[in-house]
Parts: structure tokens; sequence; C-alpha cells
């Protein structure tokens, strides 16, 4: 019997040793399928009816509310450092609420004047609108309700006061032709309506904006926990209930594809996950159901104040923390995230790889 070969592999290296192929900075990037780029990134920002507003978010590290006369010399700067695009979020502190939320599509809402004065002063930046009622309504609910007398005596005294779908789906029409007419690139309603995707695509149609305005659906949008610093931010808070009849519950995978399924469907043009992190499955998902259209994810309010409670409890480093979770996004097969971290990203992006 031969003596064993003391050197003798224990495997095909080819098979067992990864680790030839990652030790230095460019060989780990090379192993990456899709690089993250200032071109993906998608800045949320605050605009408030107090013109002169810069008012720190406290649950937000370093966002702020923004006024229409403070927007400029807020933007230039990042601008210069490359940023492509923002999401406007209206944040009426004087204007008058009511049940149908006359305030969204007011022509003097801030969200109106500052896509004016974007076009005007960035005419390279995309505006995209977030279209939903629950920062105009006066009940906080991103609908309007059923009028007390369409409810049985029960649901009225519950006061189980119920979303009008088709009502609502109308008002977000017109929300939205408002926002398209001032010039926005894009609407995104995040309202959860059903059937929205499809009427505000056939109002953009019918009023001439079919090839100027695309259409980001809040597709697979969850009623999560972690909209608490935006609804603070934003003073969204529902005045009663919660948002569980239209937002998706957290593990309904399969309402999730449906919902992807429907609005791709329904003409989006870019489809959309929120929250980001705890639902990679479901961005994997619209890729595989919908892979003809572009992915978003929205990395949330939670989301972002997280990431910062954990750097501040010394947990993990923050811009590394803040990439990989982009990395994730980017791996489960976003082209565009929506994340308050776009200005440090910026920053982050210019700097070479770890
Ligand atoms: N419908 C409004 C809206 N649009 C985006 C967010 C959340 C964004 C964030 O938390 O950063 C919300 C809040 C909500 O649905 O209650
Ligand atoms: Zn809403
Ligand atoms: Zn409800």
């Amino acid at each position: 019997m031969p003596a064993p070969s003391s050197t003798a592999p224990t495997a095909v290296p080819g098979e067992a040793v990864l680790a030839g192929g990652y030790h230095h900075p460019l060989l780990r990037s090379l192993q990456a399928e899709r690089h993250l780029t200032k071109d993906m990134l998608m800045y949320p920002i605050f605009i408030t009816d107090e013109p002169d507003a810069v008012v720190d978010i406290k649950s937000l590290p370093g966002q702020k509310r923004w006024g229409i006369n403070k927007l400029e010399a807020f933007l230039a700067p990042l601008v210069q450092k490359g940023l492509r695009s923002v999401i406007l979020f209206g944040v009426p502190l004087h204007m008058h609420k009511d049940a149908r939320g006359s305030p969204a599509d007011d022509p003097n809402t801030p969200v109106i004047l500052a896509t004016h004065l974007i076009r005007d002063k960035f005419p390279e930046l995309v505006v995209a609108c977030d279209v939903c009622l629950c920062e105009y309504t006066d009940h906080g609910h991103c609908g309007e309700l059923c009028p007390l007398d369409h409810l049985t005596p029960a649901e009225q005294r519950a006061d189980a006061k119920i979303i009008d779908n088709p009502r609502s789906v109308r008002r977000m029409q017109d929300v939205a032709l408002a926002y398209a007419r001032a010039g926005a690139h894009m609407v995104a309603p995040s309202d959860m309506m059903d059937g929205r995707v499809g009427a505000i695509k056939q109002a953009l149609v019918d009023n001439g904006f079919g090839n100027r305005c695309s259409l980001m659906a809040y597709s697979a949008k969850f009623a999560s926990n972690m909209y608490g610093p935006f609804r603070e931010a934003a003073g969204s808070v529902p005045n009663f209930g919660d948002r569980k009849c239209y937002q998706l519950p957290p593990n309904a995978r399969g309402l999730a594809r449906r919902a992807i399924v429907r609005d791709a469907r329904e003409g989006a043009d870019f489809l959309m996950v929120k929250p980001a992190l705890p639902y990679l499955d479901i961005m994997r998902d619209a890729r595989e159901l919908a892979p003809d259209v572009p992915l978003a994810c929205y990395q949330v309010s939670g989301e972002f104040a997280m990431i910062h409670a954990g750097a501040n409890a010394g947990v993990y480093d923050l811009k590394a923390m803040a990439l990989e979770s982009a990395e994730g996004f980017l791996r489960a097969g976003c082209t565009l995230i929506l994340t308050y971290f776009t200005p440090d990203l910026l920053d982050w992006l210019d700097e070479p790889a770890a």
C-alpha cells in the first residue's frame, strides 16, 4: 500500500478557495454585479408653507423642513455634487386642512411652488411628487372617508370610518394632474387605494402628459412601524385608527406579489417596495414578476433613524452600514433608491472604496 502523500490537496482549489478572488479593494469591487451610482439616488425633501423655514426634524438626524425661499440655497451644493432627483412632500402648517385634503392641489401648496422653482432653477434635476392626502386631510388618512350615511349603524357607533376608495381615486387623479401641470417629471401615489395606478395613468394620458410624466407606484407599501419619523415630519399622523386597511400587512407576501403584478399591468413606469431593508424578498419578487419594469425602494424614515441610532450606540460605523444597506437593495434588483442618506452618499461615493 503506498504511503499517503503529505502534499495531497484536501479539495479541488477552484471549488473550495474563494478568498483569492477578493483580497484587494479593486477585486472586491469587480465581484459585484452592479455598483451604487449617484443617479440611483432620489432624495426625499419636506417643504412647508412657512416660506423662510429651516426647521430641524428631531427624529431624522440632519433632515429639515424647508420653506420655499430656502430651497435653492439648500439644493445648489447637492446638485453640484451630483444629485439627480428629488421627491417632494408637502407639510402644510397653516393651510386649512379638510376632509378631502384640499391643500394637496391648491395652486399655492408648497409642493407645487417647489416644483415650479426647481424646474426653473435646476433644469437638470428630476422632480417627483408624492401623491397622497394624509398630509392634507383634517383626519390624517391617505384617502377620503365614506360619508357616514354609507355606513351601517354599528360602523357609525364604532367610529369605524372607512376609506371611500372610488372617491379617493378620483381625488388622486386630480392631485397627480395638478403636480404634472406644475412640471413634475414623475408622480408617485403612496395612498395605496385600489385602482389608482390605472386611473392616474389614464388621467395623465388624457391630459397630454402621457409622454411627459412618469408614474412611480408605491406598489408593495407595507403598514410598517417605521414611518413614525416621517409622520412627525409631515404632520400626517391619522387622528383615529391606523392605515392597516389600505397598506399591506407585513407578512403578506402573496398580497404584495399581486399588488406588484396589478400595478405593472395598470401602467406603472416604476414599481416600488417600501420599506426597504426588511422587504428584500419582495424586491426580488418584483424583479421576477415584472422584470421589464424598473424597481425602486424606499429606505424609510424609521430605517434611517434606526441606522443612525445604531451608529450612535457604537454598534457599527454609519457610513459602512448605510453603504451595506444600499448594496442589499442593489443585489435585490433595485435601480432607484429613495433615501435620506442621499446627501451623505453623494459625498461617500466620491471617497475611495474600502
Ligand atoms: N402616504 C404618505 C407617505 N409617503 C411616504 C411615507 C413614509 C416615508 C418615510 O417613512 O420615510 C408616508 C407615510 C405613511 O404612509 O404613513
Ligand atoms: Zn398618505
Ligand atoms: Zn382601516
